[in-house]
């Protein structure tokens, strides 16, 4: 049990108002969210963006909706795995990134629910950068990466077989020694190469954060100017 992952979950569930169309995000801090959503009872729906909170929510009688015929979402709630003070993030620790980045693009409101400790002054400080890629693709985008100065790890699962995304892309996590001097830059940079499907930075997304620490506060940030 965390304290601090709780507190963001549970203060992220009072956001949530009767009727709302929801982006249902992945990870140990958004399972907090969805118990606490469902003790709620609230008529809602949401988009998962994995197979895992799929499940999840239909364990929790939460309904679902269909990405393909939802045009926009009231409020989406996800995890992060770092996010500096401009409310930029890294995700995708869980692999649910490409589904966690559309459907953070569909919501008016995407609020970001994390522990303290997960603030960090340059992202890419704390945690590698995960890059999905179409298995097909994995020398050559491997080689781009690394002339680009990326050390690579390909991310494995349990077995220490190459891990699949719900997608069934593969994953290189992607650090940068130096750092990540502008994010802005690198996110297109990434998205450009050929064979990756989706990469980690969620930039311009996140418009509040909710952090959780073990002694049970919670710190809110918003982004000034999209909220
Ligand atoms: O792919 C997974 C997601 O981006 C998660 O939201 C992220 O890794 C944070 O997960 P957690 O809440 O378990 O730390």
């Amino acid at each position: 049990m965390s304290t601090a992952k709780r507190v963001a979950g549970e203060a992220a569930a009072e956001l949530v108002e009767d009727g709302m169309r929801l982006g249902l995000g992945t990870g140990s801090t958004v399972a907090y969210f969805l118990d606490a959503l469902a003790a709620r009872g609230l008529d809602v729906a949401g988009v998962p963006t994995s197979e895992a909170t799929a499940t999840r929510c239909r364990e929790l009688g939460i309904r679902l909706l269909d990405v393909a015929t939802t045009d926009a979402l009231d409020l989406a709630v996800d995890g992060a795995d770092e996010l500096d003070a401009g409310l930029e993030l890294t995700k995708g620790g869980g692999g649910a990134l490409l589904r966690e980045k559309v459907v953070a693009a569909l919501a008016d409101r995407f609020v970001v629910i994390a522990t303290r400790d997960k603030l960090v002054d340059r992202l890419g400080d704390t945690f590698p950068v995960p890059v999905e890629v179409v298995p097909f693709a994995l020398g050559p985008v491997g080689r781009v990466l690394t002339e680009r100065g990326f050390e690579l790890t390909e991310r494995t699962d349990a077995e220490g077989r190459s891990y699949r995304t719900d997608n069934g892309n593969a994953i290189l996590d992607a650090r940068m020694p130096a750092g990540i001097a502008d994010p802005a830059v690198t996110d297109v940079a990434l998205a450009l190469i050929p064979g990756v499907a989706a990469h980690g930075l969620f930039l311009d997304l996140a418009t509040e954060a909710l952090l959780g620490d073990d002694e049970g506060g919670l710190l809110r940030r918003s982004r000034p100017d999209r909220t």
